[in-house]
């Protein structure tokens, strides 16, 4: 569904930001896309979405090329970036009733039950609302719109507790089977046992791309209070020595996505320890 190859670039007078970069994904997934401030994450979804284009390699995207922006392609991508971009002299509701034409698939039920969900008033001017709410509203167009990719910028930043655990929940149940959604966030708990699967970018290059399920079989995550020698990667903190070990007979833990991401941005080549890796990825 996502072909990525080889895949380099950068901005104006800026250092390049990728180099080389391959990834792929098949269709209905919930992955999250990590990343240190300044990876690169909101400039890989503008690239995806079309919004921004590459200066070489391939790029396929539900089989167009995103910087052609056919319509047949922009009427299956919902992107919602990170800072507020909704017109705010409009209700959420007239807001709904503009851009829905755009959406063969758009669901405007399921948008008035996630606006409801997510307690913000549809008959209120955006620019009336709060950050966290003109998020949420984002977020229910992006979860109504049907579209086969769905692209979510550091969603839960600016969402209060109830408002991250409503997303949460919405998100696993409003979708169907054949939509993926990327998540950029640094605000990886936000995401906990909300992901199918996960990609670590750092450097310019895709470091980690796997599923859950597949870290949950190949690795064991755990705290002791004593160095681990056979760790493949290990962190003090104040509960004691948090640790990844490959999983042989252990039984299954819970996956840490900030101890992998500690790990796999500190070098330590955890995808050799999985039994299934993207060969697109280095
Ligand atoms: N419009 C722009 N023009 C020039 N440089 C940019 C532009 N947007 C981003 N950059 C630079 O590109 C790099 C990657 O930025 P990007 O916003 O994609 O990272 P990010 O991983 O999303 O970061 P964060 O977690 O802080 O949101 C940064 O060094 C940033 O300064």
């Amino acid at each position: 569904m996502i072909q990525v190859q080889n895949l380099d670039f950068s901005y104006p007078k800026k250092p390049q930001l990728f180099s080389k970069l391959n990834w792929e994904s098949s269709t209905g997934n919930i992955i999250g896309m990590l990343g240190k401030n300044g990876a690169g994450k909101s400039s890989f979804l503008r690239i995806l979405a079309g919004l921004l284009f590459p200066d070489n390699g391939q790029l396929s995207v539900l089989g167009f090329s995103p910087e052609e922006r056919a319509s047949a392609f922009l009427q299956e991508v919902f992107f919602v970036p990170n800072e507020n971009y909704l017109p705010g002299h409009l209700s959420a509701e007239r807001y709904r009733q503009i851009l829905q034409p755009f959406y063969p698939r758009f669901d405007g039920e399921t948008f008035s039950q996630l606006l409801d969900r997510f307690e913000v008033n549809s008959q209120e001017k955006i620019k009336n609302l709060s950050f966290g709410q003109q998020k949420k509203v984002g977020l229910a167009m992006a979860l109504s719109s049907g579209c086969a990719l769905i692209l979510l910028d550091e969603p839960t930043n600016g969402l209060d507790i109830s408002g991250k655990s409503a997303f949460r929940k919405e998100l696993i149940s409003v979708l169907s089977e054949d939509q993926t959604v990327i998540i950029a966030t640094h605000l990886i708990r936000d995401l906990e046992n909300t992901l199918d699967r996960v990609m670590i970018l750092d450097q310019g290059q895709i470091k980690l791309d796997a599923d859950l399920s597949d870290l949950a079989d190949s690795l064991h995550f755990g705290i002791s209070q004593s160095a681990v020698p056979d760790a493949i990667f290990s962190q003090s903190s104040a509960l004691g020595v948090q640790f990844i070990q490959a999983r042989t007979t252990q039984a299954q833990t819970v996956v840490n996505l900030e101890l992998l991401f500690e790990g796999v941005t500190s070098g330590v080549p955890i995808a050799s320890f999985l039994s299934k890796t993207n060969s697109l990825t280095t």
